[in-house]
């Protein structure tokens, strides 16, 4: 780095490929201008709602992300922060824990997530993902997407469509968020959405914290108009200190680790290495983002 920052300008100059780790700031105007021979942007990660696409093709540079590689490591986080909510395993781990023991007897209950209703908002390849894991946990799935899957794909998980998110909304014990963020997409859940959930129900948001409408959320959690969330993404992250999300104890929130795993991380530097090859070299690029 230092080396980089001695020779900025004569670097920037031989610079073709850049690597942005998925929603961290994006490339700005200032940094595309500086590096003049730019080829491609490798994102890692699924999410590229960091960038101004726009902008980065007016400058004739690709991009390319992993949407592949983090599936299956973002479904299981969405799996374990579902298990660990209902089986309120951070709240056990603590008393496990603790100095006192005589709070080892636990005065309270968790809930099985075996025959509850799992609604998926967002059934691409995380929320598929995530789909066939709870198929096997024999949950009842509900799901509310764009553009509804083929048969087959319902059929092999056992997937009931909800055209009407609200529909999904109003009888799922768990409501997993598994979308890209867009315009659509922002504050997708709010105030209303929010209301429309079993004041049992739990909300899992393993996608982007601006999906959530987290003042709607908070209000949510703490008047009891849903049971429990838990988080793997917020807005911002991470949360400032004293957070009010982060006193409360039906909220269990981990710090964005959806790819966060040896094997994902690995596939994902392989496939950044072949697509910035290719892109650099003029050839076809896998997994290659258009407008
Ligand atoms: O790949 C992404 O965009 C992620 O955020 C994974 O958690």
């Amino acid at each position: 780095m230092q080396e980089y920052l001695k020779n900025k300008h004569v670097l920037n100059e031989k610079i073709q490929a850049i690597f942005m780790w998925a929603g961290k700031p994006g490339a700005t105007r200032d940094l595309l201008e500086e590096l003049r021979n730019l080829k491609v942007i490798a994102v890692s990660g699924v999410g590229i709602d960091h960038l101004d696409l726009e902008l980065i093709f007016r400058f004739g540079i690709r991009v390319t992300n992993t949407p592949f590689e983090v599936s299956s490591s973002t479904a299981d986080i969405g799996m374990a922060l579902m298990l660990a909510s209902a089986r309120r395993v951070v709240e056990g781990y603590q008393i496990a824990i603790s100095p006192d023991t005589k709070h080892f007897n636990i005065d309270w209950l968790g809930q099985e997530i075996t025959g509850a209703t799992l609604g998926i908002i967002g059934m691409g390849r995380i929320g598929y993902k995530v789909a066939q894991r709870a198929k096997a946990f024999e949950m009842k799935i509900l799901y509310h997407n764009r553009n509804q899957r083929n048969e087959a794909d319902e059929q092999a998980v056992g997937a009931v469509y909800c055209q009407k998110m609200e529909d999904l909304l109003a009888q799922a014990d768990f409501v997993m968020l598994a979308v890209n963020l867009t315009p659509q997409t922002c504050k997708l859940i709010g105030r209303k959405e929010l209301g429309l959930m079993k004041p049992t129900a739990t909300l899992i948001n393993i996608c982007r914290g601006q999906v959530v409408d987290q003042d709607a959320l908070l209000k949510a959690l703490q008047t009891k108009t849903i049971k429990a969330a838990a988080l793997d993404v917020t807005y911002p992250e991470p949360l400032p200190r004293g957070h009010a999300l982060l006193e409360l104890k039906n909220v269990i929130i981990t710090p964005h680790i959806g790819s966060a795993t040896s094997q994902a991380r690995r596939h994902m530097m392989e496939r950044m290495v072949e697509s910035i090859l290719a892109a650099v070299n003029g050839l076809p690029v896998t997994n290659e983002v258009h407008d």
